[in-house]
């Protein structure tokens, strides 16, 4: 079965079409990352998913519900860490986790809970006195209340610092591993690449892809970077390589060519520099981080729109 599923989406702000003909499909048991640039529609479509927003056209599916006529169903079910969600100043942490208890009317192990997102320490001290991190360590215990079957998290690592990022990481490892699906945004590509076993990029509304992140770098034609060293190296030398059968693009980065191959091998490229341009000297390969195909995917929508 299909965790979420969506049909169709648009969500139109007066003139801003926030989101547009979106279909996507998270199945059950995946940790699935959705990603894009700011203003590109996530914390819309997460809305939409949780029933705080309503889709101009379309349906979301959401463990089986609709979540416009049955977003009560969906809740109960599914842990939320919200974008810019605030916490109350005046209740302490472990108030919070009732109240998030009785909101769900489940059992919940609140100390567990405290002890897993590592604020057990402060669990008596008023929110309004923790920092950033301990805040979003508040929220996504809230989240975890429960033991949720869909985990939707928007831009989860805001705030915390890399051990709380790894943390993050880690929590989420394990929700899944009890058999929860767990759907978040995030503009911190490392998190995502760690993490994730999908991905979908969105970008002005509209899906520019969605796969296994493998998958982007075998369909992005620079699924792999080739630093070559040279004896010499000028913008004639540059040139010549970029001028080369299934040469993407070359450039100098730190004394070295850069090079991306388009159709063709990367051996029939160094080949090919070796014989009709200059001596390679040694050579390495590099796969493209999320980060580069992020960017691939994101501007090569904006030179179609242009
Ligand atoms: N309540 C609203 N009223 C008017 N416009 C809105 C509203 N909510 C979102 N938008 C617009 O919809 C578009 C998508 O916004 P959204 O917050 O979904 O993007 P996002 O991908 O989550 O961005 P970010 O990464 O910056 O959080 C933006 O142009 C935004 O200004």
């Amino acid at each position: 079965m299909a965790a979420i599923e969506l049909e169709g989406v648009t969500k139109r702000f007066g003139d801003v079409l926030a989101v547009d003909s979106l279909d996507l499909t998270v199945d059950d048991g995946e940790i699935f990352g959705f990603l894009g640039p700011n203003g590109a529609g996530k914390s819309t479509t997460i809305d939409i998913l949780l029933d705080f927003v309503r889709p101009t056209a379309g349906t979301a599916t959401v463990l089986g519900h609709d979540a416009q006529t049955d977003g009560r169903a969906v809740r109960r079910r599914t842990g939320v860490l919200p974008d810019g969600y605030h916490v109350y100043d005046r209740l302490t942490g472990r108030h919070h986790l009732e109240f998030a208890r009785e909101i769900k009317g489940v059992e919940a192990d609140i100390e567990g809970v405290l002890e897993r997102v590592r604020i057990a320490d402060a669990a008596d001290r008023k929110a309004g006195g923790y920092s950033k991190g301990m805040r979003q360590r508040l929220v996504l215990a809230m989240a975890l209340i429960g033991d949720p079957d869909l985990l939707v998290l928007d831009e989860p690592s805001t705030g915390l610092d890399p051990n709380g990022a790894r943390e993050m990481r880690e929590i989420l490892r394990e929700e899944n591993a009890r058999g929860t699906t767990v759907f978040f945004s995030s503009h911190v590509m490392e998190q995502v690449e760690a993490v994730c076993d999908r991905v979908a990029i969105i970008d002005r509304g509209r899906l520019v892809a969605v796969d296994t992140i493998d998958g982007l770098r075998d369909a992005s034609e620079t699924g792999e970077t080739l630093y070559v060293y040279v004896s010499t190296l000028d913008d004639e030398i540059v040139a010549d390589v970029a001028a080369l059968d299934g040469v993407g693009s070359a450039s100098i980065e730190d004394g070295r060519l850069r090079v991306t191959a388009d159709d063709v091998s990367k051996f029939a490229v160094l080949h090919a520099i070796d014989t009709d341009v200059t001596a390679v000297q040694d050579f390495s390969v590099v796969e493209s981080s999320l980060e580069d195909l992020f960017v691939r995917y994101t501007n090569e929508r904006q030179e179609v729109d242009a």
